[in-house]
């Protein structure tokens, strides 16, 4: 079946911790607070992937009173949730990824942060899609306190993917 899974997460801006947007390093004189790296954009995108197969969510996958999750890269949580997709027999179909922060402007890091969720899914470049806005200076994230992301995923059973493309190389669809 085609499922989708949507999800929200922030982070507070904390001074001297790097601050990591979807595995990218992003120049910035405050970083997140968190556990882990506090990768919210990563977060998001892995609850709603861990909603579309159904499978619960980030905090109870990787417990934030662990030792072993005690600033790990985010981008070794999505790769757990990966293969946790892959296992369930689902193919991820697109990605639609929002970041809520006044600064830093975001948008030159566009392409690097697309080409690097894309790399460490193993799905196509043009499956995803990252935006930033701003909320226009009102609530947490106006106030520059902190930073917040929503994501949307789609995934698809492996079995119609394959059915779809087969479909495609015969030129029944495009
Ligand atoms: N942290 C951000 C916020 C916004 N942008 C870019 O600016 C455009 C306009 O944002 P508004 O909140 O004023 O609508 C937005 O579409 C982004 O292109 C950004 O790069 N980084
Ligand atoms: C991944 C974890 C692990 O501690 O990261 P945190 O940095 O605590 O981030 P949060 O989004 O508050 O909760 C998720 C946690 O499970």
């Amino acid at each position: 079946m085609f499922k989708v899974g949507f999800a929200y997460d922030s982070h507070r801006f904390t001074k001297s911790r790097p601050l990591f947007l979807g595995g990218v390093e992003i120049e910035s004189d405050l970083g997140l607070k968190g556990h882990s790296d506090a990768d919210v954009l990563l977060h998001a995108l892995i609850d709603a992937l861990l909603g579309a197969i159904g499978s619960g969510d980030i905090g109870t996958h990787f417990p934030d009173d662990e030792p072993q999750y005690k600033d790990i890269s985010s981008l070794k949580l999505l790769d757990e949730v990966r293969k946790e997709v892959k296992e369930k027999k689902y193919i991820i179909n697109n990605c639609d990824l929002v970041i809520v922060a006044e600064k830093p402007k975001l948008k030159p890091y566009r392409n690097q942060i697309v080409n690097s969720i894309a790399d460490n899914l193993k799905i196509e470049k043009n499956s995803i899609n990252f935006k930033a806005t701003t909320n226009e200076k009102m609530g947490f994230t106006g106030r520059g306190e902190g930073m917040a992301a929503y994501a949307v995923v789609s995934v698809l059973e492996s079995r119609l993917w394959q059915f779809f493309e087969t479909l495609k190389m015969e030129g029944s669809i495009r």
